[in-house]
C-alpha cells in the first residue's frame, strides 16, 4: 500500500489501471464496458491517463468531449453508484492527499453531471449530445 498523493503520470497510470482492472471484474459494470470497448481497452486506458493527467496534474494532454460516448449507454443511477464506489475505494487504497481528494470530488461531480445529461437526453428523444 502506498500512501502518498497523486503526483506524477505514473501515479495517474496506477490509479487508472487499478480502477479499470476492478471495473472489468465487477458484475454490474464489466458487461457494459466490454460491450462498448471490445478490443480497444489499450486505447481507452491511454485516453483515461490523459483525462486524469489533465484534471489532476494540469498537464493538458486530453482534448476530447467526455459526455457523448456515455449518452446512449444502458446505464442508470445504480451503475453510477457502483462506478463511484469502486473509484473512491481505489483512490483511498492507493493515495492520500489533496489530489486524491480532488480526484474523488471530480469523479462525483462528473457522475452527477452525466446522470443529469442522460436523463435530459432520454427526455428529449436523443436530440442533444453536447
Ligand atoms: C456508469 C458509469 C460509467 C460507464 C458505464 C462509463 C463507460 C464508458 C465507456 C464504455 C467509455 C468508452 C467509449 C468508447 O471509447 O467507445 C467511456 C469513456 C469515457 N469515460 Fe466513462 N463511464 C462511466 C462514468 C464515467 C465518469 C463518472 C467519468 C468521469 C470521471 C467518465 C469519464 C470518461 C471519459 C473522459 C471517457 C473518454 C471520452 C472520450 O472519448 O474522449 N466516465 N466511459
Amino acid at each position: 500500500m502506498r500512501q502518498q498523493d497523486i503526483l506524477s503520470l505514473d501515479d495517474v497510470k496506477q490509479l487508472v489501471n487499478t480502477f479499470y482492472g476492478k471495473v472489468r471484474e465487477d458484475e454490474t459494470l464489466a458487461g457494459i464496458f466490454n460491450e462498448r470497448i471490445g478490443n480497444r481497452w489499450p486505447e481507452h486506458l491511454e485516453k483515461m491517463y490523459r483525462f486524469w493527467q489533465t484534471v489532476l496534474l494540469e498537464d493538458h494532454t486530453y482534448f476530447g468531449a467526455p459526455f457523448p460516448p456515455h449518452a446512449n449507454l444502458p446505464v442508470e443511477h445504480l451503475h453510477f453508484a457502483k462506478w463511484l464506489e469502486i473509484f473512491h475505494a481505489t483512490v483511498n487504497e492507493l493515495f492520500v492527499g489533496e489530489k486524491a481528494e480532488e480526484a474523488k470530488w471530480r469523479g462525483s461531480r462528473m457522475a452527477e453531471m452525466f446522470q443529469i445529461k442522460i436523463a435530459h437526453h432520454w427526455q428529449t428523444g436523443f436530440r442533444t449530445v453536447v
